[in-house]
């Protein structure tokens, strides 16, 4: 299948219950069904949940194109790893992305550049699209944060390309400083940002598109127009109809700049 041109994702992190997440998915669902931008594969969404809610997601997607996938993933194949998924177990419940290195398990779980890059390779092999998550801490200037997600990407994807392993991946540029913040990163900073990070170089085989999170919601997407390759969201797609919103502006996107 080709490419969606817009990618519009939400990470639903802990916020949620488990029916209360089997609700917002039926409204996406529908969502989904009703969007002919979404119908088309235009638009590519995806719906990341808590673990146990995945078998029932799934249920709910089953009949629409809208994807989902894990906020996490071992970087073990099996084994002796208590408390965590394998990539394996993800493939069989039929998800096809998996978030990676997000700021909240990098500060809560100390997760290291190591840790990152083998669970960008494990994904990888079990035909998981990696939901890379990089961003950095302060505000400083578009250029800085280039050099360092450059630097985090390379390292990411070192296991990768050590296995000659191939797929796309999902750029999410989370600027720390702007996750969980009462509005984005400003639009001329992320544009800046964004269309440096298109054209960093990646190994053959790897495919890469960039995505921007850290307090999206409606109005940004038409806002940043070409730069990114779409949307990673958070709270603010808890609102069906802000998600719509959002799906919407894509679509006039997509008719304006390509
Ligand atoms: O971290 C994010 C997406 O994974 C962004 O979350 P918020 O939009 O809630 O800041």
């Amino acid at each position: 299948m080709a490419q969606p041109k817009v990618w519009l994702g939400v990470s639903l992190k802990m916020y949620f219950g488990y029916q209360q997440t089997l609700t917002w998915c039926r409204d996406v669902a529908a969502l989904a069904q009703r969007h002919p931008a979404i119908q088309q594969g235009d638009i590519g969404l995806f719906v990341l949940p808590a673990f146990p809610a995945i078998p029932a997601v799934a249920e709910i997607f089953a009949d629409t194109p809208v994807r989902f996938g894990a906020q996490d993933v071992c970087q073990a194949a099996n084994g002796a790893w208590t408390g965590e998924v394998s990539a394996s177990m993800l493939q069989e419940l039929r998800c096809s992305l998996a978030e990676i290195g997000h700021a909240e398990r990098r500060r809560h779980f100390h997760e290291d550049k190591n840790q990152i890059a083998a669970k960008v390779a494990m994904s990888l092999r079990h035909g998981l699209a990696p939901v890379l998550c990089i961003g950095e801490e302060q505000q400083g200037h578009p250029e800085q944060a280039i050099a360092l997600c450059a630097q985090q990407l390379a390292e990411a994807l070192a296991e990768a390309e050590h296995q000659g392993l191939q797929g796309s991946l999902l750029f999410a540029y989370e600027p720390q400083w702007a996750i969980g913040a009462p509005q984005p990163a400003p639009d001329s900073y992320i544009r800046a940002v964004c269309d440096g990070l298109r054209q960093l170089p990646t190994p053959q085989g790897i495919t890469l598109q960039v995505i921007y999170g850290g307090s999206a919601g409606p109005g940004l997407i038409q806002r940043l127009g070409g730069s990114v390759d779409g949307l990673f969201l958070g709270r603010f797609a808890h609102d069906p109809q802000a998600l719509a919103q959002i799906v919407d502006e894509a679509s006039v996107l997509l008719k304006e700049i390509r």
